[in-house]
């Protein structure tokens, strides 16, 4: 039978009751909190990190504070103690396994519908509803998910803080626009292009995906000129197909559970429905006016969209009004100096910290309002590793997928496809809390990705991996981009933003100074030097002399 890990009641306690302790806890007396402790950053070490080859991160304690409720300092160490963020979104999506085509009971879920969720600009009219059917299909075990996801998502609420009116806003640029329009005219390209392409040069291969999108498909034959059907076709396929495979095999299993299904697929429904709001849905490719030649693009699902977020600690505005659109399959990159307010912007986002004025809607569902919903289709890793760390690796894994309505199967099965792709397979019966800081941070990742969500949060995802490591992480998270996924990660590593990211934000003192493509920010320049002009430029390290002078 199943051989799931066992989890030691011992341990189970801890990890159980964070939830409750965490309510319980927040008002607590506790220490206060003072900066350092609660998370050492990063300074010139990550300066250092960038100008390295690798993305391996630097070295940054990854004990960060818990964007915890607020008010007094001492509720907010409490707080950030709390292991209950640890285990980010319970959900249960049935997200799928890569089986092949498994026999679909009740919705028929055409291949094509999971491409008009991830795609809704490519012209296939009955395929914009049917999203909701295949996702909704890949939910067996919903039922008991659900109540234990539930239960989990109302141990993650945060007290609610005061709202502060937002600060302005430094929204300097526009979201991601295309600018450039690549292969011009006379060539004839086939009809469809592998989509493959996309995976390897993430940056310029989105964005050329963004460009081009619809009006090929629908367009292309009768009233587009060459040119632009030539960029366009290639771009929208890739996702519709490895999408369609996943839900399959889950599909299958879920057959047992009717009842559970149908309510599933009914939940899912609506965050599919909802997300067609987003002005892909309903604009053409045809419809975008020709006066930028850059925005030739067709605007794509927006997955995750922040609007007006703000959030104040005492009198330290952490967060002064950020507004960003991400549109679905974009790999998309936070940058920002220490205390930008990069974690505690991802920490609202996930329903992690409650904000104190703005929204965030992923898929159409408010993750505030709405947080089941809006967590199912979401994978976390925080900045601060809040896991259960008294559980093995396989243990956590197993965890992460139950809680997420994975059957028993695809969980044993997708803990091993991840821990080899982690490089993780010798450790998996290792607890956690012994892992090294890099390891930690792949079965963090790991669990962040099990149930297979159609977005990723990602805090500083490579902070303290090691080359190779991160190679694989970019590996995976490229394959998972250019099947329709999409990816928020922040990071200080510049290089490795640059180079695998396709859009990008560079948030300072809780604003958005600069947003859109990789190029628009860049203007010319490498991320790097942008981001420091951006940032106010470096301070001359002056007034050190003592430290030249050797007190031995
Ligand atoms: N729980 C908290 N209590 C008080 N202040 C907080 C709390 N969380 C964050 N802050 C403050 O909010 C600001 C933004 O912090 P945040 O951690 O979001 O920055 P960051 O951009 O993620 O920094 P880094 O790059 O160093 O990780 C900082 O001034 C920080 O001290």
């Amino acid at each position: 039978m199943d051989s799931e890990p066992d989890l030691p009641e011992a341990q189970h306690e801890p990890q159980a009751s964070p939830p409750a302790a965490r309510k319980t806890t927040a008002r607590k007396p506790a220490t206060p909190r003072s900066t350092a402790a609660r998370k050492p950053k990063t300074t010139g070490a990550d300066a250092a990190s960038d100008a390295a080859p690798t993305p391996g991160a630097p070295a940054k304690t990854p004990v960060k504070r818990t964007p915890t409720p607020r008010t007094t300092t001492a509720s907010r160490a409490a707080a950030g103690a709390t292991p209950a963020a640890a285990k980010p979104t319970p959900s249960p999506r049935k997200p799928t396994a890569a089986k092949p085509a498994a026999p679909k009971p009740t919705p028929a879920k055409p291949a094509a519908a999971k491409t008009a969720a991830a795609k809704p600009t490519t012209a296939k009219p009955a395929a914009k509803r049917a999203p909701a059917k295949p996702r909704g299909t890949a939910a067996p075990t919903a039922a008991e998910a659900r109540a234990a996801t539930d239960e989990s998502v109302a141990a993650l609420s945060v007290v609610t803080s005061p709202t502060v009116a937002p600060s302005e806003p430094v929204n300097v640029s526009e979201p991601a626009n295309v600018t450039e329009v690549p292969e011009a005219p006379g060539t004839t390209t086939p009809p469809r292009k592998p989509a493959t392409k996309r995976t390897t040069t993430s940056r310029s291969r989105t964005r050329t995906t963004i460009t081009a999108d619809p009006v090929v498909e629908s367009e292309a034959p009768a009233s587009q000129p060459e040119p632009e059907v030539e960029v366009t076709v290639p771009v929208p396929e890739p996702e519709v197909e490895v999408e369609t495979t996943e839900p399959e095999p889950e599909a299958a299993e879920a057959v047992v559970l009717e009842p559970e299904i149908v309510e599933a697929i009914e939940n899912l429904a609506v965050v599919e429905e909802v997300a067609p709001e987003t002005p892909a849905a309903e604009t053409p490719a045809a419809a975008t006016p020709a006066t930028d030649v850059a925005v030739a693009e067709t605007p794509r699902e927006i997955v995750l969209k922040i609007t007006g977020l703000v959030k104040r600690f005492d009198d330290t505005t952490a967060v002064a009004g950020i507004d960003l659109d991400i549109a679905a399959g974009s790999f998309f990159g936070i940058v920002g100096p220490n205390g930008a307010g990069k974690t505690t912007t991802l920490s609202m986002v996930t329903g992690l910290l409650r904000p104190d004025a703005g929204t965030v809607t992923v898929h159409g569902a408010d993750v505030w309002s709405n947080p089941v919903v809006a967590k199912r289709t979401m994978g976390v890793l925080p900045d601060r590793l809040r896991l259960f760390d008294r559980l093995t690796g396989a243990q956590l894994l197993y965890y992460s997928g139950i809680l997420h309505g994975l059957d028993k199967k695809v969980v044993r099965s997708r803990s091993a496809d991840l821990a080899v792709a982690f490089g993780l397979e010798d450790s998996l019966d290792r607890l956690v809390t012994d892992y090294s800081a890099g390891m930690t941070k792949k079965v963090a990742i790991a669990a962040a990705m099990i149930h297979s969500p159609r977005l990723l949060v990602l805090d500083e995802p490579f902070e303290s991996v090691d080359p190779v490591s991160a190679a694989n992480v970019v590996e995976i998270l490229q394959k998972y981009v250019a099947a329709g996924g999409t990816v928020v990660m922040s990071s200080h590593t510049m290089s490795l933003i640059e180079r695998i990211c396709d859009s990008v934000a560079v948030v300072v003192n809780g604003a958005v100074l600069a947003t859109g493509t990789m190029d628009q920010v860049r203007d010319g320049k490498s991320l790097e030097d942008r981001f420091v002009e951006l940032a106010g430029g470096r301070k001359a390290a002056e007034g050190m002399e003592w430290l030249h002078k050797f007190s031995d």
